[in-house]
């Protein structure tokens, strides 16, 4: 099931998602919760979010803090996934080091992958032979990327292993990634595709035509047993105006 919610702004978008996740840690009676972030600008909006307005109101230390996605760089470089949560989450909220299991960016990538893969199938409770999360936060990037899975590297989606090495296209930077499997195989996903950037790939990814499954954040939608999407009037101005508060 593909539940589309459109919002007035990129903050309520992110509000809205916010609030049912917070409901899904409520919601889990045994501890931990394993959540998988992203990176990225909405990412980095979404953390200011959450220690503005849901510093009280997440029981942030039973959440164990994973990765979908890394940059291959060390941690105190601007492009550190990892750095960011660092920066605008986990110092912020204090969160205990031992809840944060980071991809090694500085590692030799291919290397690393295999290590974190083996990390998460150690850690993680399974379901259907995989690795299960409790939520996923994907983003999208004006390419129709998730993850680190760029159009030219959409056989990941299909790849056994539970992260692999991509590169991105342009800057040919290496990248660590989850892989179609296991996102797939979690119990929450959620998806913001925000902003103006995003307008022209929004339909794409939202419609039904067969095209989409060549995008890797269409083949999530596609494919996902239950996929939660948050737009704006940026990325999906189709929607009607919606009525004042
Ligand atoms: O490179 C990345 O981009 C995507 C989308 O990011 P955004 O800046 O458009 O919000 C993100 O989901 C991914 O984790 C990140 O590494």
């Amino acid at each position: 099931m593909t539940n589309i919610f459109s919002s007035r702004d990129s903050r309520e978008a992110l509000e809205l998602l916010s609030e049912q996740f917070a409901m899904q840690v409520r919601r889990k009676k045994e501890e931990p919760f394993f959540l998988a972030l992203s990176g990225g600008e909405t990412a980095q909006q979404m953390f200011r979010l959450w220690t503005e307005r849901f510093s009280g109101r997440i029981d942030w230390d039973t959440i164990r803090f994973y990765w979908v996605d890394e940059r291959c760089v060390p941690p105190q470089d601007s492009e550190s996934n990892y750095g960011h949560a660092h920066e605008l989450l986990f110092g912020p909220l204090n969160i205990l080091p031992a809840h944060i299991h980071r991809i090694q960016g500085e590692e030799e990538p291919a290397a690393e992958a295999v290590r974190y893969a083996q990390e998460v199938r150690e850690e993680l409770p399974h379901r259907h032979g995989i690795p299960r999360f409790d939520a996923i936060i994907l983003g999208a990037g004006s390419d129709g990327h998730t993850a680190s899975i760029f159009p030219d590297s959409i056989s990941l989606m299909a790849d056994q292993n539970l992260f692999a090495v991509s590169a991105h296209p342009g800057s040919g930077q290496k990248r660590i990634t989850m892989t179609g499997p296991l996102i797939l195989n979690a119990a929450m996903l959620l998806l913001p595709i925000l902003g103006k950037s995003k307008a022209h790939i929004t339909p794409l990814l939202l419609g039904n035509a067969p095209e989409r499954e060549l995008l890797p954040a269409g083949y999530v939608i596609s494919h996902a047993r239950h996929i939660s999407i948050y737009t704006d009037p940026g990325s999906h101005p189709l929607q009607p105006p919606l009525p004042d508060k």
